[in-house]
């Protein structure tokens, strides 16, 4: 029996059927890929092309994008410091329980925040936090603009534009790195193809 956070009086509750059973009926092992980045940068863009691939192969994965989820779970919060703190702890719960489900958990956030995004890589176990990193220039981000965001930022019509005038903490630590090669950004299947080696290299899409 414990206090947990404002919970008093609580137990945890032992299942018969756990993780490892889960995951040999997956045949594989449940793990977080945690992609951050600028707005533009191809987030969603390598969650979903990820996502695809994985499915091709036989692998449950499951994408946890970060404006689906403000639609719904994340929809009382906005884009201050401690909204997008409370956003990705959430999320990073969210992901936790996918992974402890046995899947491969896709989660594309900006996550501006290398303390947020260190609390999500605390909580998930075994080295199964795997944070990508979407190194690209805010300047091709900004020529992306595909949601015509970044104009209204520059324009003071959006306060508070990751990127513009609210702040992104590149990763110390990140497992995957993507950037530009020779000036050049890799397709979104070589992008995915450079995850799908590491989860292949580490060993989570096999039992
Ligand atoms: N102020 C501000 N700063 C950054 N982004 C903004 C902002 N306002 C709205 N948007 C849109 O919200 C999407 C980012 O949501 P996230 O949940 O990923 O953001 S965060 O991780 O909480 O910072 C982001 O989506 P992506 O472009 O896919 O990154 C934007 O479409
Ligand atoms: N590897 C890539 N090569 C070329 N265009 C890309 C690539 N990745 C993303 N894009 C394009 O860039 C824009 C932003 O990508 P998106 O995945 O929506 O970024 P984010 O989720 O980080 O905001 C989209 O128009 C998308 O088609």
């Amino acid at each position: 029996m414990s206090a947990i956070g404002n919970s008093t009086n609580i137990f945890w509750q032992e299942c018969q059927v756990g993780k490892l059973d889960r995951q040999k009926l997956l045949k594989q092992r449940g793990c977080v890929v945690w992609i951050t980045g600028l707005s533009g940068s191809g987030k969603s863009t390598l969650a979903c092309t990820l996502g695809r691939e994985l499915h091709s192969r036989g692998n449950l994965a499951y994408v946890l994008d970060g404006d689906n989820l403000r639609h719904g779970l994340n929809k009382d919060l906005g884009f201050s410091a401690d909204d997008r703190a409370e956003n990705i702890r959430r999320v990073g719960e969210v992901a936790k329980l996918f992974a402890d489900a046995g899947l491969i958990c896709i989660a594309s956030l900006i996550s501006p925040y290398r303390k947020d995004r260190d609390s999500c890589r605390s909580i998930i176990p075994d080295s199964s936090f795997i944070e990508v990193f979407m190194n690209m220039p805010l300047e091709l981000c900004e020529a992306r603009d595909p949601k015509g965001l970044y104009k209204l930022a520059r324009a003071g019509k959006i306060k508070g534009f990751t990127g513009i005038d609210d702040p992104y903490e590149p990763p110390h630590n990140c497992e995957i790195e993507i950037k530009e090669e020779m000036g050049v950004c890799p397709s979104p299947s070589a992008m995915a193809g450079q995850v799908v080696g590491y989860l292949e290299e580490k060993g989570f899409l096999q039992d």
